[in-house]
């Protein structure tokens, strides 16, 4: 493959996933919510004057919800238009997904409650 291309097709893609990361901004609700919790942790961060360690841990945890909310996000699309009736097969799908993304959820509050609980009392 020529390089031109190969380099034509990075850019591409890059464009495709921005379109998709502006999609889900606004269209899913519980991204929403993701999103202001995340800029006001961030605003908390810049605050409490948190350590470059707790940024990163933080900007980690903020990653992962958000991405792995926008899987959940796909993963309930492509569900809906391969089975759009009722199926106990699809909801079980549609659970486990739910499910990871309350993993991530609940494990970055702890991170949130970790970094900020000491510097509150
Ligand atoms: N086609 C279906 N068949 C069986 N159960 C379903 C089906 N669609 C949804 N469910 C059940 O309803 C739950 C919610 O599904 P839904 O697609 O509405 O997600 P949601 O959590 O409301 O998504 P959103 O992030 O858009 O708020 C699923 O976790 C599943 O238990």
């Amino acid at each position: 493959m020529p390089k031109e291309s190969f380099f034509k097709n990075r850019i591409k893609s890059v464009g495709y996933a921005l379109k998709g990361m502006f999609l889900l901004l606004q269209t899913e609700a519980s991204i929403k919510i993701q999103f202001v919790i995340a800029l006001v942790v961030t605003g908390a961060g810049f605050y409490f004057n948190i350590s470059n360690t707790e940024w990163m841990i933080q900007l980690v945890a903020i990653g992962m919800v958000m991405g792995i909310e926008g899987l959940n996000t796909a993963v309930e699309k492509i569900s809906d238009f391969i089975q759009p009736e009722n199926d106990p097969k699809i909801g079980f799908i549609k659970d486990i997904s739910a499910g990871a993304v309350m993993i991530v959820s609940i494990l970055a509050g702890i991170v949130g409650l970790l970094i900020y609980v000491p510097k509150l009392v």
